[in-house]
């Protein structure tokens, strides 16, 4: 009996996989791995035609020749059999062949469908060249064109991934175009934190689109209505909330991707105390910009409490990150409202300043409304306030002028420059002009990536500012320890032991119960920024770089997870029992392998068996 131990199941307690049986030649009954069975019994009559044909084992031609007689698949496949790092060389092969990006996402994405073992090996182990690809900004073009794209369902069991298509990215309202989004992002799951794919579940739920473009697209493949609102929607976001718990267990992770701004807020507020569920855009995008922050502090020698940040943009990722920098700064002993007086935010309507008499301050805003004359531009914002950071999150491409971005120069000795919308086409700047303009001054970071400049005999390697950083190593943490509720306090007192040193090396400190009491607040996603932050060397920051290269983003993940393990456990936090004692080792032997399979019994290699064959 084949007993397995599979990561947490829905309800959080490890589940056993259980192998069923098959004939053996000589008439015995053994078990085969293939037919073991999940609870749900999807893999149990697994042989044939249907193996080849499930991305989850399909090896392709790496089957060999006894897999493909025990299997009943030898007739099926042509004679050649090739190595997994064989396959690597023909799919990158394949890959090199499209000379556009659109097709390269095509057909990567077709090979997740075919043979996943396969597909995350090859974006795991070339991250930096398939991160563009399967994710921003290429995702974001695959999305308008989601029509010729869509092919099949997927396999869900412990994650969910999911959003209404009403803010994609920068691209505005997609419908149901933007189902790539919550592909990609569970993709990433895999690729940057091991999670296994078959607990992950991208859903979209379909309540029509504005677009008018798209609803008279005859490509289109979602509901060619209105988008609903008012108490029908809510009514069917609060049903389909109950009906995952219901069907997969408390501990369904519900992350929320590119809701409208509207929704996102009140649906985080709703449901961060009933559900296991956190926001990306407001939550991961906080952790990831606040980490590069913090890293930026190294290289202008000022604390975070002695910076001016303004940021253009006062939505779901300018409020997540502001308030998870204040509460970054009040760590550094200044006052909730001392750090306010640091930010300042520009949205549609100019500077957001208290009773401004264009109004259009909403609830979020209200904390970040300053007590200052109105101001129309950008521009003039910068000119007043001479800040110290300046952070685009509005999707208004171009927004950082030439002019800005000189000023920015003229007023700091490092100009801290975060041009963070996504995808490339609505970056505030490019990381070539923000460069240039600041004859290499500028500390920058991007949310979709940009190649390395070259200035003045100096390479700089632009920092990727994108919450992809964050999310994988929080959802990876959270769901194998179980926790209940993503709450920030979880993270916040992890985040205590963490101190850095001028180099950027660790300390470890005392973590006392006062201290962390005193920062508990909204937005504590600080294991992750801390965790994050802590993996940027001194090499790095000479390069230009903010964040580890994407070619660590494994390791940020697992440190990330590790660290959420240690302080859920410290603090009761977890459900998953009994609590490992070596939590890095918890964590690391769950980690899904792009190793393939074995469909060949281990019985059959026996010494009495082998002879029988
Ligand atoms: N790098 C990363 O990891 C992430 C990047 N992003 C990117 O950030 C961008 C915004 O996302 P998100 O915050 O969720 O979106 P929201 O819709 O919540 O917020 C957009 C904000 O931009 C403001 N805005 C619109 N037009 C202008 C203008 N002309 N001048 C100044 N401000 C303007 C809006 O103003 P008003 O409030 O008045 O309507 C609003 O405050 C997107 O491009 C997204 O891709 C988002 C999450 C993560
Ligand atoms: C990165 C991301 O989540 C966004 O741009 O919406
Ligand atoms: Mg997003």
């Amino acid at each position: 009996m084949d007993l397995r131990l599979n990561s947490n199941g829905v309800n959080g307690t490890p589940k056993m996989v259980k192998s069923s049986s098959m004939k053996f030649i000589n008439g015995e009954t053994i078990d085969h791995p293939l037919a073991k069975s999940s609870n749900n019994n999807s893999y149990s009559s697994a042989k044939g035609i249907s193996v080849v044909r499930n991305p989850g084992h399909n090896k392709g031609l790496a089957f060999t020749l006894r897999e493909r007689q025990l299997l009943g698949i030898h007739g099926l496949l042509p004679p050649s059999v090739l190595t997994q790092d064989e396959q690597v060389y023909v799919v990158m092969q394949n890959f090199y062949r499209w000379d556009n990006d659109l097709d390269r996402y095509i057909y990567i994405i077709g090979l997740q469908d075919r043979n996943e073992k396969l597909f995350y090996r090859v974006v795991t182990e070339n991250v930096e060249l398939m991160m563009p690809i399967i994710y921003t900004p290429t995702v974001g073009l695959a999305c308008q064109k989601y029509g010729l794209i869509y092919r099949k369902p997927r396999n869900f069991l412990d994650f969910y991934c999911w959003k209404d298509g009403e803010r994609i990215l920068g691209l505005g309202d997609l419908g149901s175009y933007g189902m790539g989004i919550p592909v990609g992002k569970l993709s990433l799951y895999t690729a940057c934190a091991g999670v296994q794919p078959h607990q992950c579940l991208p859903v979209t739920l379909d309540v029509g689109t504005n677009n008018e473009a798209l609803l008279k697209d005859p490509l289109y493949i979602g509901l060619r209505q209105k988008r609903i609102t008012g108490p029908e929607y809510d009514d069917f976001i609060d049903e389909f909330m109950r009906a995952v718990v219901q069907k997969y267990g408390q501990n369904t992770l519900v992350q929320f991707e590119d809701f409208g701004n509207h929704n996102a807020f009140r649906f985080l507020d709703k449901y961060k105390g009933l559900y296991c569920t956190f926001n990306d855009d407001i939550q991961g995008t906080a952790s990831v910009t606040l980490a590069g922050l913090i890293a930026s502090t190294r290289v202008t020698g000022k604390s975070l409490c002695q910076g001016t940040y303004l940021f253009q943009g006062a939505g779901e990722a300018a409020i997540g990150i502001a308030s998870l920098l204040v509460m970054a700064m009040e760590e550094e002993g200044v006052s909730t409202e001392d750090a306010h007086s640091r930010i300042w935010m520009v949205d549609s309507r100019g500077l957001l300043v208290k009773n401004r008499p264009k109004g259009g301050i909403s609830p979020q805003k209200v904390p970040f409304a300053r007590e200052h004359a109105p101001v129309d531009t950008l521009e003039e914002a910068i000119n007043i306030l001479k800040p110290t950071c300046i952070i685009g999150v509005a999707a208004i491409p171009g927004a950082f002028t030439e002019q800005i971005i000189r000023n920015m120069a003229k007023f700091n000795e490092r100009p801290v420059i975060f041009s963070l919308s996504n995808p490339t086409s609505k970056a505030e700047c490019t990381a070539e002009q923000a460069y240039t303009l600041t004859e290499g001054r500028c500390v920058f970071a991007s949310g979709s990536p940009f190649k390395s400049v070259q200035l003045n005999g100096k390479t700089f390697h632009p920092g990727q500012g994108n919450n992809a950083y964050i999310f994988p190593g929080v959802a990876l943490g959270v769901i194998l320890c179980g926790v209940r509720h993503i709450n920030n306090a979880i993270f916040l007192k992890s985040a205590q032991p963490y101190q850095f040193e001028p180099e950027g090396t660790l300390q470890d400190e005392d973590d006392s119960d006062e201290s962390s009491k005193k920062a508990l607040g909204e937005l504590g996603t600080l294991i992750a920024v801390y965790a994050l932050a802590s993996m940027v060397t001194k090499e790095n920051l000479d390069e230009g770089r903010l964040y580890p290269p994407l070619s660590k983003i494994c390791d940020v993940s697992n440190k990330i997870a590790i660290k959420i393990a240690e302080y859920t456990y410290a603090n009761k936090m977890a459900s998953h029992y009994p609590e490992p004692e070596d939590k890095e080792q918890f964590i690391t032997s769950q980690l899904y392998s792009t190793d393939y399979e074995s469909f060949v019994p281990d019985v059959y290699d026996w010494p009495d068996v082998k002879g029988q064959l």
